[in-house]
């Protein structure tokens, strides 16, 4: 017989390098270990024979208290695997052996909304609803089936490559009886527990929407709306339902929130009338219907992706710098200048219900590019014919037409111009790789027929400032204000040029006008954002807070 440290050894066991589900037949390689939970350890996987990515969730079944143990994973699992919902975490399978138990999940690269607030501390209104109207979906989703979750929270609200959200760790997860509630018992985050649970009067749908109005004042103050010590002064303001006012929020976010804080249940708003709240219907983000994306990643548009995957990696011109560590005083100013002009047209009005009334404009931008930015730089080939480079050293080089000018600026301060034939011996390599980036990317244009109306060409200082990416999107911030958001694997591009209340919004989709279509704000105001550039537009803040 076993004895108990014995077994305590085997279940802090390494989980073994390749692991076979004997169920299905497949062979799975573990990843690297991404992270640590109370009872779980969770670790990429991937699928030997399909090369498919997941996230594997590993519980010991060894160690104290394991016979509760399994009966929560037990639940999990029994509840997990039922569910098939895009926001929700999908569950793809489950096995075990003599030490663990695992469970294959859909494997969310950008972790979770936790860690987006552990960066940025607080998130805008228009994110807010972007987030919310994923997370209403999930849940409508889950309560449909009968299961209240029980621990809804921000880390365990998962982010897709593509920024959807997840609703995921189900281990707290029930399901109700058939009077709307379940068992009477004390569960979940202190701080997000409904008052009904703290009075030991059970969960039911209307706690876990208790705990999305903590969650959505959480993420809009930065901090919970009920956190005073001791416990027991904290259960009392959360049956009062009293919580320090969040003023300097809109009054239509301020209504909700004490709409979804309603002390009595029967007064919370039920998720089909949610998303009908002013908060959602004044300006809201791409929800459920944002499917696009999803479906654009056959196309390749990547010349020749050389950036490795997130985190998220930056060049910035004037600094000598490849990553995130102390980013220049100028960077943070370039970046909360796009980050305005992003918000300005994602809060810009409700969503479209239909096609923007758009046209086509002549714009300045990059339709192409070469990212060999852990090497040499940047490459880009911009619409007026013209072609740059961002080198990693943070000097920029770039080649104008049409009589083919070279400009060099090893700083964002100094620019010195050259014709080809006296261009001096020091910047002759960089020179080469220019013409090397250049020679690829005309070819690629040529080679797809990209098209690009005749623009007026960049001045001589004319220059890439910062290019901010990861393995899904890329930001691009010029020295003329312009910013271009594009994705990596297919040929979707926004580009916002101009200031202030002229700014221009730009858009080229698979399948769109070769040329793109241009909106201007009146027209994102009074009509709203297309889910696709509502979507596109969180990507590219995403990016940039990354770098703050
Ligand atoms: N499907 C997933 N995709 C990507 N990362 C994940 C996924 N599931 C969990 N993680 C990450 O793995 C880590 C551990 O998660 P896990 O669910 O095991 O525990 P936890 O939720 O952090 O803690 P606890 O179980 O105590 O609530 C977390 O950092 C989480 O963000």
């Amino acid at each position: 017989m076993e004895s108990r440290s014995q077994r305590r050894r085997r279940s802090r066991q390494l989980v073994a390098a390749f692991l076979h589900d004997p169920g299905s037949g497949r062979v799975y390689r573990r990843g690297k270990l991404i992270g640590k939970g109370a009872f779980s350890r969770c670790y990429k996987l991937t699928d030997m024979s399909t090369s498919g990515v997941f996230a594997l969730k590993v519980v010991p079944r060894g160690g104290v208290g394991r016979l509760r143990l399994r009966g929560k994973v037990e639940r999990e699992i029994a509840l997990h695997s039922r569910l098939r919902h895009r926001n929700i975490v999908a569950f793809h399978g489950h096995f075990a052996d003599r030490d663990h138990v695992y469970m294959v999940l859909e494997y969310c690269s950008r972790q979770s909304l936790a860690h987006v607030l552990k960066v940025r501390r607080t998130l805008t209104e228009p994110e807010v609803r972007y987030y919310l109207r994923g997370l209403v979906s999930g849940l409508r989703y889950l309560h449909q089936q009968r299961i209240v979750h029980r621990d809804l929270k921000p880390s365990n609200f998962f982010l897709s490559k593509n920024m959807e959200v997840k609703i995921g760790d189900l281990g707290l997860a029930a399901r109700v009886g058939p009077a709307g509630h379940c068992h009477r018992v004390l569960c979940g985050t202190p701080n997000f527990q409904a008052p009904e649970v703290v009075s030991r009067n059970g969960h039911s749908c209307k706690s876990d929407i208790w705990a999305l109005g903590c969650i959505m004042y959480t993420v809009l103050t930065g901090t919970p709306p009920f956190t005073a010590a001791p416990l027991s002064e904290m259960y009392q303001n959360i049956r009062d339902g009293h919580y320090p006012e969040p003023t300097h929020l809109s009054p239509n976010a301020r209504n909700l929130i004490s709409r979804l804080l309603a002390p009595d249940p029967a007064e919370r708003p039920s998720l089909d009338h949610l998303l009908q709240d002013d908060f959602f219907t004044q300006a809201s983000g791409p929800g459920e219907e944002g499917t696009e994306l999803d479906h654009m990643e056959s196309s390749n548009e990547e010349g020749a992706p050389l950036c490795a995957e997130s985190p998220a990696h930056l060049l910035t011109l004037g600094t000598l710098q490849t990553d995130l560590a102390d980013p220049k005083g100028s960077l943070a100013l370039q970046v909360e200048v796009a980050t305005r002009k992003m918000h300005l047209c994602l809060d810009s009005g409700p969503v479209a219900a239909q096609g923007l009334p758009g046209e086509q404009q002549p714009v300045l931008w990059a339709p192409k590019w070469v990212d060999y930015s852990l090497k040499y730089g940047f490459g880009y080939q911009l619409s007026d014919g013209g072609s740059g480079v961002l080198f990693r050293d943070g000097s920029h080089m770039a080649l104008r037409p049409p009589g083919g000018h070279v400009s060099y600026q090893p700083d964002q301060g100094t620019l010195w111009t050259f014709t080809l034939r006296d261009i001096p011996s020091p910047l002759r390599a960089k020179l080469a790789v220019l013409r090397l980036f250049a020679c690829y990317m005309q070819k690629r244009v040529r080679e797809e027929g990209t098209m690009s109306m005749p623009v007026t060409p960049a001045s001589p200082d004319f220059s890439l400032l910062s290019f901010v990416a990861d393995s899904r999107a890329l930001v691009m911030l010029f020295s003329n204000g312009t910013v271009q958001v594009s994705l990596r694997t297919s040929q979707t591009h926004l580009v916002l040029s101009g200031e202030g209340e002229r700014v221009l919004l730009t858009l080229w989709e698979p399948g769109g006008p070769s040329p793109g279509i241009s909106y201007s704000l009146d027209v994102l105001r009074s009509h709203g954002c297309t889910p696709t550039i509502q979507q596109l537009l969180c990507q590219g803040l995403y990016l940039l807070q990354t770098v703050k």
